[in-house]
């Protein structure tokens, strides 16, 4: 099986493709960018995609909502995963000597508070967390520092200097899985649905009703702009529900109500930290 992912060996991206197939047997494939991703799987170059879709600080990645549309793609599973920064350099770097921070531009986000703490450091945007360890070991790079998970730092030898350093500690991070055709199945309790409603007072709300009367839940709504229509949006809407007979209710019941309905992915509904509060374990940050 060949899956593709945005970014490095030791990039999150790679950590939640190890965590939602866990026992199979699977190839990476490394993408410079999201798009690349989305290419690579409605080319058939790879089975599935792996696709950060939203954060628990830094918001929804608007841009890949609008890829798994663009490229036609099914949402076939979603994963989320507790996103853990660290900061590392090459071992024996002095904190006090760092004069550059690298790193993705969520990660960074994702690190407001401290970056803002320690003003004076250089910030440079990168492609992906992982890469950015790789390089400052390969180009062997003093007083730069990256901002990356510690498998990074495991994979690609540095120390890590500051530890926890997102904003909060519990920082999670939704992927999408991607593949291009998928086979019907009825083991699902969830759905993507996109949609637009017409500019009318009321329309949204007649929609959603429609969600309260059968008793499905909305997880999460998201408006995305239609680009080629200024100030026109879609509504991207994850549900979730106990029984497929509700869903197909609401399908029919919705149609006549919004324009361009489409199902983004029925698949398996996947939010281990949604009810429950995850135990952690040496989650002190130390900045
Ligand atoms: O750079 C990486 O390691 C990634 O996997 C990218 C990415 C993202 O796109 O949001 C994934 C999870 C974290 O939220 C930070 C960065």
């Amino acid at each position: 099986m060949k899956i593709g992912i945005q970014g490095t060996l030791g990039s999150y991206h790679h950590q939640a493709a190890d965590l939602f197939f866990n026992s199979e047997e699977f190839i990476l494939y490394e993408y410079e960018s999201f798009k690349k991703v989305a290419k690579s799987v409605s080319k058939s170059e790879c089975d599935f995609g792996l696709m950060a879709i939203e954060n628990t600080i830094a918001g929804s990645i608007l841009p890949n909502y609008s890829l798994v549309t663009k490229y036609n793609l099914q949402i076939v599973g979603e994963i989320y995963l507790p996103i853990q920064h660290q900061l590392m350099a090459l071992p024996g770097t002095d904190f006090d000597k760092i004069e550059e921070i690298r790193s993705h531009p969520m990660a960074i986000l994702q690190c407001d508070q401290f970056l803002e703490k320690y003003n004076h450091f250089t910030i440079r945007e990168t492609s992906d967390t992982a890469l950015t360890a790789k390089k400052i070991k390969s180009e062997l790079s003093r007083n730069i520092a990256a901002i990356a998970s510690q498998k990074a730092a495991d994979l690609y030898g540095l120390e890590i200097l500051k530890r926890n350093i997102q904003t909060f500690h519990k920082n999670f991070t939704r992927f999408f899985v991607l593949a291009k055709e998928t086979e019907p199945t009825n083991d699902f309790d969830k759905a993507s649905i996109t949609f637009a409603t017409p500019h009318k007072s009321g329309s949204l709300a007649n929609v959603l009703n429609e969600f309260v009367y059968l008793g499905i839940n909305m997880e999460k709504i998201q408006s995305i702009p239609i680009i080629e229509k200024p100030w026109q949006y879609n509504f991207h809407v994850d549900i979730s529900f106990e029984t497929i007979q509700q869903y197909e209710e609401l399908k029919k019941r919705i149609l006549i109500k919004t324009d361009n309905l489409k199902i983004l992915g029925e698949y398996k509904k996947n939010n281990p930290y949604l009810l429950k509060e995850l135990e952690y374990i040496d989650l002190k940050s130390n900045f």
